[in-house]
């Protein structure tokens, strides 16, 4: 279970999350709904060890990760997908990969890699092209397979329907939604709450650094909050 504890977290002189307590445990979907600026990526960077709470924990089975930097997060198997992607432009696909792979022996690199083709087919064609000239979905499927390449055992994406269409974040939402039914437990940090919704089993609203709501994501696809906020209105969106 990653748990996130009465977390305080800003920048300069400012607050921006105000004691936020959320988990996830492995095999669940947790979404974080908010609008722009509530504080969903300050919140993943609390998590990824990128940025350190004034307050609060982050913990991973029971032990605080105070003081773990992101790579000795990643190592312990928490990978963050970041909202730009973070993708080596000039580098190839595989190489992106690879980079994911690093601290395993080249037969697990292997291993993870046709792993990572499986959950996304067009990568493998893709694989000796240069990362920079990829479509948004195409690189967003080479970002979730560089951090799948490290074997997290949970993921923390955000927004990563971004720039996408309809389609290929579905595509995308599904490919999530069938890894944690392999065990990974992931935070969904999405502008697209309907989609979210549709494969997430919790979900979380953030609001102006608070959780304004929490349930099931069944329930909040029929709150009326969730609804006029993020749903434009019932029946649509
Ligand atoms: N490096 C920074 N320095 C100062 N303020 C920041 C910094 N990063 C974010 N903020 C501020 O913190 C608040 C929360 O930002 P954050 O990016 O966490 O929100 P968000 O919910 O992810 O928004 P979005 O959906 O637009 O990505 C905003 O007011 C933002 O301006």
């Amino acid at each position: 279970m990653l748990r996130i504890s009465e977390l305080v977290a800003g920048y300069g002189a400012a607050d921006v999350l105000h004691g936020i307590d959320l988990s996830v445990g492995g095999g669940e979907i947790v979404c974080l709904l908010g609008s722009n600026g509530a504080g969903k990526t300050t919140l993943a960077r609390c998590v990824a060890g990128l940025l350190k709470p004034r307050s609060g924990s982050v913990t991973d089975g029971g032990t605080r990760l105070d003081g773990l930097s992101p790579s000795q997060r990643a190592r312990r198997g928490i990978a963050l997908v970041p909202e730009d992607r973070g993708l080596f432009g000039g580098l190839t696909v595989a190489d992106n990969l690879e980079l994911g792979g690093f601290r395993h022996g080249r037969r697990h690199a292997l291993d993870r890699l046709s792993l990572v083709v499986e959950i996304f087919p067009p990568l493998a064609s893709l694989l000796p092209r240069s990362a920079g000239t990829l479509s948004g979905g195409e690189q967003q499927m080479t970002a979730i397979g560089r951090a799948l390449m490290a074997d997290p055992r949970f993921l923390v994406l955000d927004e990563p329907s971004l720039g996408l269409s309809p389609g290929m974040t579905r595509q995308i939402l599904t490919a999530l939604r069938a890894l944690a039914d392999d065990g990974i437990g992931i935070v969904l940090i999405e502008q697209n709450a309907a989609l979210a919704l549709g494969v997430g089993d919790r979900a979380a609203v953030l609001r102006r650094g608070r959780i304004a709501v929490t349930g099931a994501a069944s329930t909040l696809l029929d709150d009326p909050m969730v609804i006029n906020a993020y749903l434009g209105g019932r029946g649509s969106g």
